[in-house]
């Protein structure tokens, strides 16, 4: 018999959703939520109750009736490090969800909001791939402070769904590619996927690889130090002016680069010059982790909502495809891949993983 599946995806930005009949996706909603109304949350758990009811109000204006649902998946949050599959939202995982173990993030949402809706409804609910799936290789986890590791932080949902899709269209497997991934939507993260595994991939979170829509990225580290001890800003201030506060935002105060780009071709020369720092920082990304992969990378691919920009892609594929040759995947695949998750162990193919 078939599945409904409700899917949530909680973005730094959007919330998106979509109701699924098995693989086969009913309908899709991407719900944006403006700077004016997310700002009045200090902290992004705080945002539960607000996208709960965005998400039931849209549901209810489709006349979609929640009740014929087998179960709800939300993308992963920010969890202890894990291996990526299925895991059942359980009690130590929404605690550790509430907290972020591994730092505030939107996804944290994604499980406390599947299991609120799923609870209600005495179904399933679940996560899949989440921000925090660690592959790195021994060599990349080092960063030269023994206290400070490299970990990994990014969008594995997506950069694993779209890597697999490219396997399928060309008919090979996923574990004989070498990739370099970029994902471009409210952060930023750029992998390096060497046989199946994501070995090396900046934590896009925390300060590190290219800016973006919401994100500083990697700062001078010296001036950060003295920024946290000059006495002008709470920890939770510095922290903001590196995620939330940074990147587009910081520079040009919106998190909209398509609006940044559009400006940018009517003379505005702030626009162009962050626009071209954005360009310029995202071809050195895809440089250092071709650099990972010993230049051997069969294919560069483009993802995520800036990758539907007319202007950015063309100028970024004539940056680096003297690399490898560049598909574009714009927007993502994250929908599908969580249904596919969810229904993987409804179907009996896959057992949830539990998370302790
Ligand atoms: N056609 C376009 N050209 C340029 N930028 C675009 C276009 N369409 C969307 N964007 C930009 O994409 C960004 C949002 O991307 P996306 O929807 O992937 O983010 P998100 O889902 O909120 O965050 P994340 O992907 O990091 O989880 C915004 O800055 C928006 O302006
Ligand atoms: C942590 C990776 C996902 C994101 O940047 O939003």
């Amino acid at each position: 018999m078939s599945k409904l599946l409700l899917i949530i995806n909680p973005g730094s930005t959007s919330t998106k959703i979509g109701v699924f009949e098995d693989e086969k996706e009913l309908f899709e909603e991407t719900l944006r939520h403006t700077n004016e109304e997310l700002k009045k949350y200090d902290k992004i758990v705080d945002q539960f109750q607000f996208r709960k009811d965005v998400i039931l109000k849209v549901l209810k204006e489709k006349n979609f009736d929640i009740k014929n649902l087998d179960a709800v998946v939300g993308r992963g949050g920010m969890l202890k490090p894990v291996e990526g599959g299925t895991y059942a939202v359980n009690d130590e995982m929404i605690k550790d969800l509430r907290i972020g173990v591994q730092g505030p993030h939107a996804s944290n949402l994604g499980g406390i909001l599947a299991k609120a809706i799923g609870d209600e409804l005495s179904i399933p609910s679940f996560i899949v791939d989440p921000v925090v799936t660690d592959e790195l290789a021994d060599v990349a986890r080092l960063s030269g402070t023994p206290e400070l590791p490299r970990v990994s932080k990014f969008h594995a949902l997506n950069q694993k769904a779209v890597a697999k899709r490219f396997a399928k269209e060309t008919g090979k497997k996923y574990e004989d590619l070498n990739l370099v991934i970029v994902h471009m939507g409210g952060g930023v993260s750029v992998g390096a996927h060497k046989n199946g595994k994501v070995v090396d991939v900046n934590n896009t979170l925390d300060g590190d690889g290219p800016f973006s829509p919401e994100r500083a990225g990697s700062v001078p580290v010296g001036a950060l130090i003295k920024m946290c001890f000059s006495g002008k800003y709470s920890e939770q201030e510095v922290y903001s002016k590196i995620v939330g506060k940074g990147g587009f935002v910081g520079y040009l105060n919106t998190n909209d680069v398509k609006g940044t780009i559009d400006k940018m071709k009517e003379g505005d020369k702030e626009c162009e010059k962050i626009y071209k720092a954005f360009l310029y920082q995202i071809t050195k990304a895809i440089g250092e982790m071709s650099a990972a992969l010993n230049g051997k990378v069969d294919q560069i691919i483009l993802t995520g909502g800036i990758a539907y920009s007319d202007t950015l892609i063309p100028d970024l594929i004539s940056n680096v495809s003297w690399i490898a040759p560049v598909k574009v995947y714009p927007g993502e695949d994250e929908l599908l891949a969580l249904a596919q998750g969810g229904l993987r162990v409804l179907n009996g193919e896959e057992k949830a993983k539990e998370y302790k």
